[in-house]
């Protein structure tokens, strides 16, 4: 295969008018090189015959996604990202500084090959298509930027999440010390922060210990997302390189950001770090913060188990995060092995009756003496509610606020079992979520935050944009925004992982209601 094209000179570019699967190719528009024979490029656009960018929004309303799409033999294809080349005529290139660089320029085949991209799948069956690739991670021969040209800025959004810093360090030292980058904002309080806060001069020397600390030394906030003040603010700062850290509504924000700058033309490269402790982000493998949180939920889970087993008839409840993903309650339960049950927003349950939760307890309590329950806290919602009588409230981005079910179903539990004269419980309810959320991150999460923080400058001075760093099936990958932000991760109960937390817990699958 020849090399994959990031502009519209370098190969066959077909412009598509995309079908439902935007496969289809309808007429070649540039042949700046020779198409490689099995190699075709699609970028869907309403209007055939223009090779610039098309704004999502306009495509959205039909339900069609922007996508930059490389097909070749065996069903390859590459979901591409933007690069500035796809909208801006006359860049120039350079050669990447880190070729005379002390420490990088002995790694022997240190830069990414263009050809290289990133399986989605990697299990296979021998007639099977080569199906989703995404653009491989990593330093290029070329870059778009001269280092003394580089104006950097950094915002952190959404809720809290170990390794917040060491991104944000990260950026800050691999682009000074890689790139020679020295001019670096950082953008306080989120992204309202861009056009009503201060900003922060970030100095790898002001940023050297900042990994050691949780939150965030930028601040963080939800909702005030205005793309127009927004993109101003970063037109008459000067910033060319937005590095954004967040969830799934920050990537979504950004996406729109990085279409505003399209529709001006702008040299500017947005990039979306994924943050999220509830691991709910899709494509990617895991999110940073992910495994330091699943660690620090075992020191509540062991203090309920204590509690529990220390008195007669003992139940300790555990409340963690997991808005609508159960991934931090499912690998926390999995990890420690004290846990009698875990409960989760995949898996519905029931409380009364045959097969409910209230059965259960009552059994464990008589075999063991106690018990540890571990819930997240999107768990159960539709009961709380209904018990509840509540209507909807939502935070200041849209997210709808969660009732404590942790506390529900402690009282809950508490209240069948003062109907049962024989059963004196005695339950003791921790809720260490913001606990779990606010440490730093641990020393393998600070690694892979190093490596996306890396990935995320390689590709920014590579010139690409409107992408989210990641890695898929554990290599750093480059994905479209729009692939992140078009649903959610969430364990699959029908999945061996679930089916080994029902082994190693035994408790009901509560399928029959
Ligand atoms: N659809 C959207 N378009 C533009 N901006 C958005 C969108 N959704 C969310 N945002 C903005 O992104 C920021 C963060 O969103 P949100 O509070 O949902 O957190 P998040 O990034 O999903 O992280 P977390 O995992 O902590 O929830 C907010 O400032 C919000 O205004
Ligand atoms: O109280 P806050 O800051 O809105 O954050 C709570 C939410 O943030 C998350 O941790 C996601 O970042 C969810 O698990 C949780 O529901
Ligand atoms: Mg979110």
């Amino acid at each position: 295969m020849g090399s994959l094209p990031h502009r519209a000179a370098a190969t066959a570019i077909f412009c598509a008018d995309c079908d439902s699967d935007g496969s289809s190719e309808k007429r070649l528009l540039n042949t700046g090189g020779s198409p490689p024979p099995s190699l075709k490029v699609a970028v869907s656009s309403p209007q055939s015959g223009d090779l610039k960018f098309r704004s999502r929004r306009g495509m959205e309303s039909k339900g069609k996604p922007f996508s930059k799409l490389v097909t070749g033999d065996n069903g390859y294809v590459l979901e591409d990202v933007p690069h500035l080349m796809d909208y801006i005529a006359d860049l120039h290139a350079h050669p990447n500084p880190l070729q005379s660089n002390p420490s990088y320029s002995v790694v022997k085949q240190y830069f990414v090959n263009d050809d290289d991209s990133v399986a989605q799948k990697i299990v296979v069956h021998i007639s099977s298509p080569r199906g989703t690739h995404f653009r491989r991670a990593g330093p290029r021969q070329k870059v778009y930027f001269e280092s003394d040209e580089v104006h950097a800025c950094i915002v952190t959004c959404g809720g809290l999440c170990p390794g917040l810093n060491t991104v944000i360090r990260e950026i800050v030292c691999g682009l000074s010390y890689m790139y020679g980058v020295h001019k670096v904002l950082g953008i306080e309080g989120g992204y309202r922060g861009f056009y009503a806060r201060n900003t922060i001069t970030l100095t790898p020397k002001s940023v050297n210990d900042i990994h050691k600390r949780g939150g965030t030394v930028l601040g963080t906030s939800r909702g005030g997302h205005d793309t127009m003040k927004i993109v101003d603010s970063i037109q008459d700062r000067g910033i060319n390189q937005v590095y954004i850290i967040g969830g799934d509504g920050t990537q979504k924000g950004a996406s729109v950001i990085f279409e505003e700058i399209e529709r001006r033309g702008l040299k500017v490269s947005v990039v979306g770090i994924p943050k999220t402790i509830d691991n709910d982000i899709t494509v990617i493998d895991k999110s940073f913060g992910f495994d330091t949180a699943v660690e620090e939920a075992q020191r509540a889970i062991n203090a309920a188990h204590v509690e529990a087993e220390s008195t007669e008839n003992g139940i300790g409840v555990v409340k963690l995060m997991g808005r609508d993903s159960g991934f931090i309650a499912m690998y926390a339960t999995l990890a420690s092995r004290d846990v009698d049950c875990c409960l989760i927003p995949e898996s519905p349950f029931y409380l009364e009756g045959p097969g409910g939760l209230f059965e259960f307890i009552e059994r464990r309590i008589k075999e063991n003496g106690h018990m540890v329950l571990v819930v997240a806290e999107g768990a159960g919602q539709d009961l709380v509610s209904e018990s509840m009588r509540s209507t909807d409230v939502k935070d200041p981005s849209g997210n709808k606020l969660l009732h404590d079910v942790g506390l529900w179903l402690s009282h809950k539990i508490k209240e069948h079992f003062a109907k049962k004269p024989n059963i004196f419980i005695n339950l003791k309810y921790i809720d260490p979520t913001y606990m779990v959320r606010a440490v730093p991150g641990n020393a393998s999460d600070n690694v892979y935050c190093t490596l996306l923080a890396h990935s995320a400058i390689h590709g920014a001075m590579a010139g690409y944009t409107g992408f989210t760093v990641g890695p898929v099936n554990g290599r750093h990958a480059y994905i479209p925004f729009y692939r992140v932000t078009e649903g959610q991760k969430k364990v699959v109960i029908t999945d061996r992982m679930w089916a080994r937390l029902l082994s190693s817990t035994n408790q009901p699958s509560f399928l029959i209601p």
